[in-house]
This record gives structure tokens, C-alpha cells and sequence, in this order.
């Protein structure tokens, strides 16, 4: 199997512009009386690199669940890759859509071998099986695995890496289907400062990378927003606060808004910090 081969989701003939990866209109969750998003609008070009930011139970793990195909909304249009959700199948559109998350993690057994764990991602299981890989899935794998700086663990089980060696191992899992669109729900969570760090700068480079997929971060931290991230949509209470081009809505007074606190915002040396006013 090759799983390298892998429209890149150009614009549509005749289009104004390229077309949308994500594009909600009067999203609505509701799960009992709980709403988890309300009314969300958002839309995702190809070539944005977006933070999503808010507090614990903003909606962040539910509106990239919407955004992974993992999840229909209750009311409201959600177009992902030129598809309408509800009218495609979506076990054609996931492998289109790279997702790492806490929930993806758990289901991987840490017995695992490590290279396994990314070779597997293009048959959507965790871990080898019967599945008859070919020798492009295998260079890719490979290149993956030196971009994210997992090569030297590739023989080890999965359960003995570091908390930041299983997150690069996820992000280059999510990437071996050659996705349209990256998903990242808080990769940088459990990471001390080094590997905080490290991450950062690999996110950043290939945020910078004009052939790399659209790009959606999750994270509680403006500290972790990488350099070259381009727009940002803040979430309070399942409702949007602020969303648009990260120059225009990172501010203070979104931020304090936000988190209900009152916020100073800072960026030195083109990375973000927030502390208490
Ligand atoms: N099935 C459900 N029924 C009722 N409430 C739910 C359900 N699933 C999630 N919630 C609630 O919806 C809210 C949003 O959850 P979500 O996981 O999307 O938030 P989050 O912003 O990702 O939070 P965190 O930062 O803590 O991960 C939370 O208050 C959560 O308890």
C-alpha cells in the first residue's frame, strides 16, 4: 500500500480562492441540558496555522472533534475538505485529517513498537498488524520519524518513551497519511521546559512550511503558540470570544476575557506570555 499519494486539496476550478478545509456556519453541541459549543462560525484555509485557545471546558476537545470528523454537530453546517458532514463517509475523510489527542494516545498499548505506531496511522490502527506496508510507506515513515527526532526510538515499545518523545511519535503518525489538515489538541501538555521547547520549535518550522497541511492547535498556553501561527479563536464557554488573524485578536482584554481574569499579554523575541494584571 502506498499512503503517500494524497490530493492536496488545491482550490476548486473556478473558485475565488481556495477553498475552505474547515468551515462552520450555526454550529450548535448538545449533549442533555450541557451546551459544548454554541453557534460557532469558523473557517480554515489551507494555508492558516491556527491557535485555539481557552480554559478548561471552553469547547476546545469538541469543536476539533467536529473539526477531525469525529463528531456531528447537533445543529449547524460543518464542511471539512469539501465535504459536507453528514452527506460523506467519514472513514474516507480521517485519513484526510492528521489528529493527535490525549483519547488517540490512551488507545495505543505500550508494547507497541514505536516505528510500528506511525507506520500504522494509513490503515487507521495502532499497531502492526497483517497490514502489507510498501517500501514508499516505509521511507516516509522513516523521514517522519528523523523530522520529529524519534529515529534513534523507532525499535523501543512505546510505554518506555518520554512524555515528549510520545508526542513527536503522534505528530509524525498524524502526518504519515499526508493530511490536508493537522489537528493538535494540546501537544505540549505534560512536557517539561525542554521538551515544551523543542516542540515549539519543530511546530514552528513546519508551520513555516508552504507544503505543509493546514494547521489547528489546542492549548490552555500562549506560551505555546509557535512562531509563524497565523490566526487564533478564543473560546469561553463554548461560544467564540475572538477569531481572526492572531495580530488583531491576541490581546490583553481578549485574552482576560477569555480566561476571566484579568491578563497582561507580552511577546518578546515573537513568542507570546500572559500573566496576571
Ligand atoms: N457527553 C457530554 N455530556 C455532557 N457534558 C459534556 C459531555 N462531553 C463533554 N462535556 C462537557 O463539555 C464541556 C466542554 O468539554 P471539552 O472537552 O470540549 O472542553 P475543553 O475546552 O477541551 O476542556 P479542557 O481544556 O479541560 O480539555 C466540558 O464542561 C465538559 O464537561
Amino acid at each position: 500500500m502506498s499512503i503517500s499519494a494524497v490530493s492536496s486539496g488545491g482550490p476548486s476550478p473556478g473558485a475565488a480562492g481556495p477553498e475552505p478545509v474547515v468551515e462552520m456556519r450555526g454550529v450548535d453541541v448538545v449533549r442533555g441540558t450541557a451546551h459544548l459549543l454554541r453557534g460557532i462560525g469558523w473557517s480554515v484555509l489551507p494555508d492558516q496555522r491556527w491557535v485555539v485557545l481557552g480554559p478548561n471546558g471552553a469547547g476546545k476537545t469538541t469543536l476539533l472533534q467536529l473539526a477531525g470528523a469525529h463528531m456531528h454537530p447537533t445543529r449547524g453546517e460543518v464542511r471539512l475538505l469539501g465535504e459536507t458532514m453528514g452527506a460523506v463517509d467519514v472513514f474516507e475523510l480521517r485519513p484526510r485529517i492528521g489528529l493527535t489527542s490525549a483519547a488517540l494516545a490512551q488507545r495505543i498499548q505500550p508494547g507497541e513498537r514505536t516505528g510500528d505506531v506511525v507506520l500504522s496511522a494509513g490503515y487507521a490502527v495502532v499497531g502492526r498488524g497483517r497490514e502489507r506496508y510498501d517500501i514508499d510507506d516505509l521511507t516516509r515513515a522513516a523521514a517522519l520519524m528523523h523530522q520529529w527526532g524519534v529515529q534513534a526510538v523507532a525499535h523501543r515499545s512505546f510505554g518506555t518513551l518520554s512524555e515528549g518523545e510520545r508526542k513527536r511519535v503522534q505528530i509524525a503518525r498524524a502526518l504519515m497519511t499526508d493530511p490536508e489538515l493537522l489537528l493538535l489538541d494540546e501537544p505540549g501538555a505534560g512536557l517539561d521546559l525542554g521538551g515544551r521547547e523543542d516542540l515549539v520549535a519543530r511546530l514552528a518550522a513546519l508551520a513555516g512550511s508552504p507544503s505543509a497541511p493546514a494547521q489547528v492547535l489546542v492549548t490552555h498556553h500562549v506560551e505555546e503558540i509557535p512562531p509563524g501561527y497565523t490566526h487564533a479563536l478564543l473560546l469561553r464557554e463554548g461560544a467564540v470570544v475572538a477569531s481572526g488573524p492572531l495580530a488583531q485578536v491576541l490581546n490583553g482584554e481578549a485574552l482576560s476575557q477569555t480566561f476571566g481574569l484579568p491578563l497582561t499579554l507580552e511577546r518578546p523575541g515573537g513568542r507570546y506570555t500572559a500573566r496576571r494584571r
